[in-house]
């Protein structure tokens, strides 16, 4: 390219105005694309922040309801509920979480029952339940597998005969998302989804969400089970199992320090692709800006579009409301 004047080829006409800018954007964000964790707690018309989480609250359920009622009128599409357990109801094998008129099922029906339009998502795993903070059974100081999946694949029978559209394996045990795609259709559950949490690995960045839940491990760590963070071609191995085992959608967690990850599973995989945008990473940006370090509206739209960027289809984030409401223009 040598005739006229260098330089010939000249990038910045496609950034030289907010219009040009926006015709050529490869990737977009919206408030469907979000998946809005929640916390919910025992009591009544009471919301707790959550210390290392700044403006994000634990609810009951009756403010749950207004709380779901904003994210509903920010364009949100989809809730995954989290419930914190009373300390007097855990136990080795999770029993609680099989109740019937569990906090869980409880708040499942409520936001069902009161937002029929919303996809209710609930997460499945024993750590809230357990009275060693483990997600799975423990024994001889092991946390055992087989008999760990047994008891997720019920709890994922009795999310569903609540009223939840897609359940979210948080365990990583292996073989769990085939047992629970064979329990939920023997239990006439057939259309009840499955989001996989695929590739989770053992991160520190959970740490605010285990404040949030009082639920950290009573011993030793979650390695025998989530993923050593040196790993890539384990995590598509994982992705892809669970795809034939029956997943509807995979999931990468953490997000931020792991987009080479989401990246490489979506080029294998054929079915959605979500990131957690983990309670660590929440922290971290809310921090900063709460210091005045980082503009915390800008780091946020931009982590976003990150996850976009990497593959993801569907993001689960603390910032799926503020960040509706940006897209929004509100
Ligand atoms: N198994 C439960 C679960 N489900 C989601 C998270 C973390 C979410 C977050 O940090 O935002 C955890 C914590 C853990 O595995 O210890
Ligand atoms: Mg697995």
């Amino acid at each position: 390219m040598t005739h006229g004047q260098f330089p010939y080829i000249r990038g910045r006409r496609l950034r030289a105005s907010a219009a040009v800018r926006r015709m050529v954007a490869e990737h977009d964000l919206k408030p469907a694309d979000f998946i809005a964790p929640v916390f919910v707690m025992e009591g009544e018309d009471e919301k707790i922040e959550i210390p290392s989480m700044p403006d994000y609250y634990r609810h009951t359920l009756d403010l749950l309801l207004e709380e779901v009622k904003e994210l509903k009128e920010a364009g949100i599409q989809s809730v995954l509920i989290f419930a914190k357990v009373p300390e007097e109801k855990k136990d080795n094998k999770g029993s609680e979480a099989l109740n019937p008129g569990g906090l869980m099922q409880r708040a499942v029906r409520a936001v069902r029952d009161a937002f029929p339009g919303m996809l209710v998502m609930t997460d499945i795993a024993m750590d809230p339940y357990s009275s060693y903070g483990h997600d799975g059974i423990v024994e001889d100081g092991e946390i055992v597998n087989d008999e760990s999946v047994e008891v997720l694949a019920k709890m994922a029978v009795s999310h569903a005969e609540a009223g939840a559209g897609m359940v979210a394996p948080s365990d990583m045990m292996d073989g769990r998302i085939g047992a629970m795609r064979e329990a939920l259709d023997e239990a006439g559950f057939e259309h009840t989804g499955i989001m996989a949490y695929s590739a989770k690995y053992a991160s520190a960045y959970y740490g605010p969400f285990r404040d949030a839940l009082d639920s950290a491990p009573g011993f030793g760590d979650k390695k025998t089970y989530q993923m050593d963070p040196s790993n890539v071609r384990e995590a598509v191995k994982e992705a892809t199992l669970d795809e034939q085992e029956g997943a509807d959608i995979v999931m990468v967690k953490p997000g931020m320090p792991y987009l080479d990850v989401v990246r490489a599973v979506k080029e294998q995989v054929s079915v959605p692709v979500s990131v957690y945008n983990v309670s660590g990473e929440y922290a971290m940006l809310k921090a900063a800006a709460e210091k005045g370090w980082l503009d915390e509206e800008e780091v946020m739209m931009e982590a976003l579009i990150g996850f976009k960027r990497a593959g993801a289809d569907l993001i689960a984030t603390y910032f799926a409301k503020d960040a509706s409401k940006v897209l929004n223009g509100s």
